[in-house]
């Protein structure tokens, strides 16, 4: 004999309950079957909202009775004819005129007690099963009512009634053994010694499953639902979840009582004592395996992960009682735990430090503000002497529980755990491990707890991990960047096992978020206009409050606000890779703020490209130093666009015919003036100088400019362009007069000793820097170890792949770090 239950949703409507005559069909193959049920989907809400309704006074539960009333007609409709119809609609007339008397009743009283509250949501299941054994009757399969109240006996807790097992066993074994057809049974519901009507609680239709098929030795208990099995988390808030083959008892239970609720908590207990196996199967997609839970053998149990699920509950509090007047005094605990359940408030979690200075509990918020009148009147006198300091409630508070059996004696469990919810800057505010080693449960901040459900489950239960990017800028760099990472997708997502999700980018014009990621084949089609939303700190609202896991803010902009922004994007704990140099050759304030910032979090900072583009100079420069070698000098061309035009130049060409060749190649900043009047080659000195340790600002950089006074001031780059003419002849005239003395014009500089110069030169052709082509920059380092023979670093210093390239680099140095 097995044992079928049906929940709300699987009987939602007459489809769904032919579908259910279906499974119950193919059930009967295998033996008697004994069905179960919720109430229909809705139903138990709405005779809540009526009882709370009614409560207020006045007539108007009679609109939610109508609604109940017609919810069920609806479906005698649509499954049954002729006199099971008439039947059924007498017995719904008579049932609904007796609960519109309970509803009358409260209404009246203007109360509801826990006892009318139960005999009112009662009613959901008495409808479910009456419609159900009915419509099974009129289909050929022979089916009878029954009413729980008559089997399942509990305490008077009416709303969440404890179950007397002996008392109900003798009665399900009298009203079901050799039953001669189908019991259709209403779940959920009870009765006390008293004959009042009890419900199990929430979902307490599994517990009525569970009860029946542990008394009567069913071969399975089926409990019916509509997702496919128990999934290693919960689907709603974690994508990647599946649904687990198989689970042992005490997973499925630790797993239920911390918030996964496909299961009620108390539902696994029965089966597990008879040794029943439950299994979760999804009536909306019969042919799916389900989830088995059952007693796993050693093999299975070790053969398994580590850890098998992840649950939360999140409407909790965390109440902690504190007091260095605690400390090794007996009974103190006790007395917290007892007025507790005095005042039937169930605790979730516990958590106390061995210094025994404050014990943290989490309750369930409804009973907050109860809790804390109770145990501000039972700690009255430990509080007024400050034995106990203070007992305070923690709202908005989440507790994430990390179940797996094979969890026991595996170490590196909780490291790997709280090393991934570090990485992700989310704080743990208490911790609680049974000795039985199978659960980790700890409780976080409410807003953070989307974010630790998915990194958790991510580095415990996925190959591939997730890495979710963020740009700014949509220009040169960026869409080369965009390219690449399409590009390089696949091969990541094969190769290591990583998958850079692009959920952001933005101008200073548009803007697409997308947390599953934008279509990176047709980007520019996902930019939509930031109508009111224009400023950097619009987009990083939208994107902390996105509150991602393992999230990197990349920034291929010049723009000195979102350089600005560093500090607070690191503090949040969001990685930044940046092309922009105006973070690390801004104010020595922001610099000192980046650097304050980044130590007092767990985010990365990488800024490779910042000099030299994809050229590898900044980690060169700190392997150096980092390995103990001593830098004296660093000499070189760091202008790609400056290299370019007296590359050009030396071949001949008008200066701004050149100028205007290196912007269009995307080597120039967004304004060349930055790159002509050598601002930006000063910065990247400036940013090598302080990577030496050097406390030196920009104007401490001796630098020449290119560009005559007079075309310094505002005007838009077409018309600096336009004007940059008037020095063709001057530029002409050097590159001649070098040339015949056997020469070549350059710009470049150098660092010693803290003080930095970039000049236009003139070297001999025999100089490294004349042999430089296109964009090329060269980096010369003179240390101590490589002093006879200077270490060179030389390449492209400008362009679009490059520079992309480098900032793709940054972002994958820091994924291997996060995931
Ligand atoms: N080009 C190169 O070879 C190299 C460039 N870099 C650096 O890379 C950065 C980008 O260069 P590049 O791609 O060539 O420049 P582009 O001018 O091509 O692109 C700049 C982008 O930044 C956007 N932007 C500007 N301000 C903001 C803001 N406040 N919020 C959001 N977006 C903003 C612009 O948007 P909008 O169009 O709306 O103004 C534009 O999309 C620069 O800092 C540069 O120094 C570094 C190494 C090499
Ligand atoms: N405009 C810059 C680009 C790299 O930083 C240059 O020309 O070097």
């Amino acid at each position: 004999m097995n044992v079928l239950k049906f929940g709300g949703t699987s009987i939602e409507n007459g489809k769904r309950i032919r579908n259910v005559l279906n499974i119950i069909r193919d059930a009967m193959h295998d033996g008697p079957v004994i069905v179960v049920v919720s109430a229909i989907r809705k139903v138990t809400d709405l005779l809540l909202d009526a009882a709370l309704t009614a409560c207020r006074g006045g007539g108007d539960y009679k609109e939610k009775l109508v609604d109940i009333e017609r919810l069920h007609t609806a479906l005698v409709e649509d499954l049954l004819t002729g006199e099971k119809a008439e039947d059924v609609q007498r017995y719904l007339c008579g049932v609904l005129s007796e609960l519109g008397d309970v509803l009358h009743g409260v209404s009246l009283l203007r109360e509801l007690s826990e006892k009318s509250s139960a005999l009112i949501m009662s009613f959901g299941e008495r409808f479910s099963a009456y419609i159900i054994s009915s419509y099974l009757s009129q289909e050929g399969v022979a089916a009878s009512y029954v009413d729980a109240r008559g089997m399942i006996v509990t305490d008077t807790s009416h709303g969440d009634a404890r179950v007397d097992m002996e008392a109900s066993a003798l009665q399900i074994r009298e009203r079901l053994n050799n039953a001669d057809s189908i019991p259709v049974v209403t779940g959920y519901i009870g009765s006390a010694p008293d004959g009042t009507v009890t419900t199990l609680g929430r979902g307490g239709s599994d517990y009525t499953a569970t009860i029946i098929g542990s008394v009567l030795g069913a071969g399975e208990i089926q409990i019916w639902t509509d997702v496919d099995g128990f999934f290693s988390a919960d689907p709603k808030r974690v994508r990647d979840a599946y649904a687990l083959p198989f689970i042992s008892y005490a997973e499925a239970m630790e797993l239920s009582h911390a918030g996964a609720k496909v299961l009620h908590p108390y539902a696994v207990h029965p089966a597990m004592k008879a040794g029943i196996p439950i299994t979760i199967r999804n009536s909306m997609n019969p042919g799916a395996p389900g989830t088995r839970i059952e007693k796993l053998s050693s093999e299975e149990a070790v053969s398994a992960r580590p850890v098998t699920g992840l649950s939360s509950i999140s409407d909790i509090v965390l109440l902690n009682i504190s007091g260095s007047g605690m400390v090794g005094v007996p009974g103190i605990a006790s007395r917290l735990f007892s007025c507790l359940a005095r005042h039937m408030i169930n605790i979730i979690f516990i958590s106390q430090a061995s210094s025994e200075q404050s014990i943290s509990l989490a309750i369930n918020a409804l009973q907050a503000s109860k809790a804390q009148m109770a145990l501000d009147d039972e700690f009255a006198v430990e509080l007024g002497s400050r034995q106990i300091e203070s007992l305070t409630v923690r709202q908005d508070i989440s507790m994430i529980a990390v179940v797996g059996k094979s969890m026991s004696g595996h170490p590196g469990v909780s490291a790997h755990l709280f090393e991934t919810l570090g990485k992700n800057g989310i704080n743990v505010i208490a911790v609680a491990q049974g000795a039985n080693e199978m659960n980790i449960s700890f409780v976080i901040d409410s807003h953070d707890e989307d974010k630790a459900l998915n990194c958790v489950h991510e580095s415990f239960f996925l190959s591939r991990r997730k890495v979710h990017v963020f740009i700014a800028g949509t220009g040169t760099i960026s869409s080369s960047l965009i390219g690449q990472i399409r590009d390089h997708h696949e091969t990541l997502s094969v190769g290591k096992n990583l998958d850079i999700v692009v959920c952001g980018m933005a101008n200073t014009r548009m803007m697409a978020l997308n947390n599953e990621g934008i279509d990176l084949n047709d980007w520019q089609s996902a930019l939509q206009p930031r109508e009111g939303e224009r400023t950097i700190g619009d987009y990083l609202a939208r994107i902390r409050s996105r509150n991602l896991h393992n999230t990197i803010f990349v920034d291929c902009t010049a723009s000195a606000d979102v350089a600005a922004a560093y500090p607070e994007l690191l503090r949040s704990n969001i990685s930044v890779v940046t092309a922009n140099k105006l973070g690390m050759a801004g104010s020595w304030d922001l610099y000192e703020t980046i650097n304050d910032a980044l130590n007092s979090s767990n985010a990365k900072f990488l800024y490779e490209t910042n000099v030299g583009a994809g050229l590898p100079i900044i980690n060169t420069l700190n392997d150096l130093r980092n390995s103990g070698d001593k830098i004296l000098k660093i000499e070189g061309v760091l202008s790609g666009t400056l290299s370019y035009i007296f590359n050009e130049l030396r071949k001949g060409g008008a200066f701004s015919r050149i100028v205007r060749q290196a912007r269009d190649a995307g080597f120039t900043e967004p304004d060349p003036r930055e790159d002509l009047s050598g601002a930006d080659f000063a910065r990247k000195f400036l940013i090598l100088g302080r990577e030496l340790g050097f406390r030196i600002n920009y104007e401490d950089i001796q630098c020449e400019s290119l560009v005559p006074d007079h075309l310094m001031g505002q005007m838009p780059v077409e018309e600096f362009l336009e004007k940059l003419a008037c020095v063709d002849e001057e530029y002409d005239d050097m590159n001649r007069k070098a040339a015949a003395e056997g020469m070549t014009i350059a710009y470049a500089g150098e660092i010693n000793g803290g003080k930095a110069k970039i000049s236009v030169k003139m070297l001999p052709l025999s100089n490294p820097v004349a042999g430089l082509n296109g964009t090329e920059n060269m980096v010369v380092f003179t240390t101590d170890r490589y002093f006879d023979t200077p270490l060179v670093v030389k390449g492209p210093g400008a362009g679009g792949e490059v520079t992309a390239g480098g900032v793709f680099a940054d972002i994958l140095r820091i994924a291997s770090y996060l995931v």
